[in-house]
């Protein structure tokens, strides 16, 4: 500006063309930022930071550093992901901070031959459990879509059936799912959600399952297998097969029954196990848990970035030992039953006889 000021003939006409200069000088920078659209996108994203300050102020306790959540169970893993257990978090504080992603979930589950008859406790419980207040498309694959039930949902969520293979052994029903979600994740779901949550059918949602689950990719504990250690995970032994895992490692045995993540990791996931399984098929192999021993060697390579505790699996076998320290009066380290994976009787599996679906626990 100096230098400019120079070269200019009188003081009267050097003020002016300075206020001219200035004045363009704002008009332009006021339209560029306006009408550039990364900048209109920095304005939404400011926009949003603002808000976000004033809606997440709910009244919460404050964090002491010093006092550990909970002294009973592990809170987080080695490689920092964090495991959820009740006692660990508060779900206003996660969910004022959830509305700000605008996420949806998707919740994949198939019903295949009788397993249909799961299927409506599923969803009705889920209604009451599952991510209660969110946008949930719950993606049903099935053979039989005329038999899946028409249930009324609130605005924000809805059912999709994806017509799917039925197969004569219940073993490649289970484990062709891996090959299902990672194909219906690069159709559809990567466009239509953000999170995706697969689950077996056979489990009734009996507490509150929300946004404290979700994470980039994350696995449950299997209830059976909370307090073994490695040497007796129910791993995969034979070298040969995709899914092996030697004896010396492994960090938790995980459920096949739950697991999920952002749709991008959740398809990375289904598409490798998918892989591993035609894998073991071309060489004659079935994993000793199917579709379940090559999700637990993935986890052990691709790292969780969040566990859930066996609150969010619970069976016949963990209810009981609950039920049995209750009485005893001794306290219980799984302290709510969020889901519960529902006992079956033998025709189910084998898919003979039709079935009605039994609640475990006397109810
Ligand atoms: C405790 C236990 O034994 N767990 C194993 C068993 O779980 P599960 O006994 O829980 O397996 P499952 O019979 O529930 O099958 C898995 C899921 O596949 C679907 N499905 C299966 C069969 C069928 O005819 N129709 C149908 O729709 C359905 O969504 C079901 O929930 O078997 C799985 C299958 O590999 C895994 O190996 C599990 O580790
Ligand atoms: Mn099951």
């Amino acid at each position: 500006m100096a230098k400019l000021l120079k070269i200019l003939p009188g003081p009267c006409y050097a003020s002016h063309k300075v206020i001219i200069l200035l004045l363009t000088g704002i008009t332009f920078t006021f339209h560029y930022c306006y009408w550039n659209p990364k900048s209109q996108h920095v304005k939404s994203l400011l926009a949003g930071t603002r808000t976000a300050v004033g809606e997440s102020h709910t009244n919460y306790l404050q964090p002491d550093a010093l006092t550990p959540s909970r002294r009973d169970v592990l809170v987080l893993t080695p490689w920092l992901a964090p495991v959820v257990w009740e006692g660990t978090f508060d779900i206003d504080l996660l969910n004022a901070q959830f509305k700000l992603q605008n996420a949806t979930i998707g919740l994949t589950v198939f019903a295949v031959k009788n397993y249909m008859s799961f299927l409506e406790l599923f969803l009705r419980s889920a209604e009451k459990y599952f991510m209660a207040g969110h946008r949930v498309n719950y993606y049903v694959f099935t053979d039989q879509p005329e038999l899946v039930p028409q249930l009324p949902l609130p605005g924000g969520r809805r059912v999709i059936v994806l017509r799917t293979q039925s197969h004569q052994r219940w073993q490649d029903i289970s484990m062709q799912r891996m090959g299902a979600i990672s194909h219906g994740a690069r159709q559809r779901f990567l466009k239509e959600v953000d999170y995706l949550v697969c689950a077996d059918v056979d489990m009734e949602f009996r507490d509150h399952v929300g946004v404290e689950i979700l994470s980039s990719l994350f696995g449950t504990i299997h209830p059976d297998f909370m307090a073994v250690s490695r040497y007796s995970f129910s791993n995969e032994r034979r070298p040969e097969s995709q899914a092996y895992i030697p004896e010396d490692e492994g960090d938790f045995y995980y459920i096949g029954a739950f697991f999920g993540g952002s749709v991008a990791e959740v398809y990375r996931l289904t598409e490798a196990c998918h892989q591993a399984i035609m894998i073991d098929k071309a060489n004659h192999l079935e994993a000793i848990w199917q579709e379940e021993s090559h999700l637990n060697k993935y986890l052990l390579y691709h790292k969780p970035t969040k566990l859930l505790s066996p609150e969010y699996m619970c069976d016949h076998d963990l209810l009981q030992d609950m039920q049995h320290r209750k009485k005893l009066g001794l306290s219980n380290i799984v302290r709510r039953i969020r889901i519960f994976a529902l006992l079956k009787n033998k025709e189910v599996k084998s898919n003979n006889a039709s079935q009605k679906v039994q609640s475990t626990d006397g109810r």
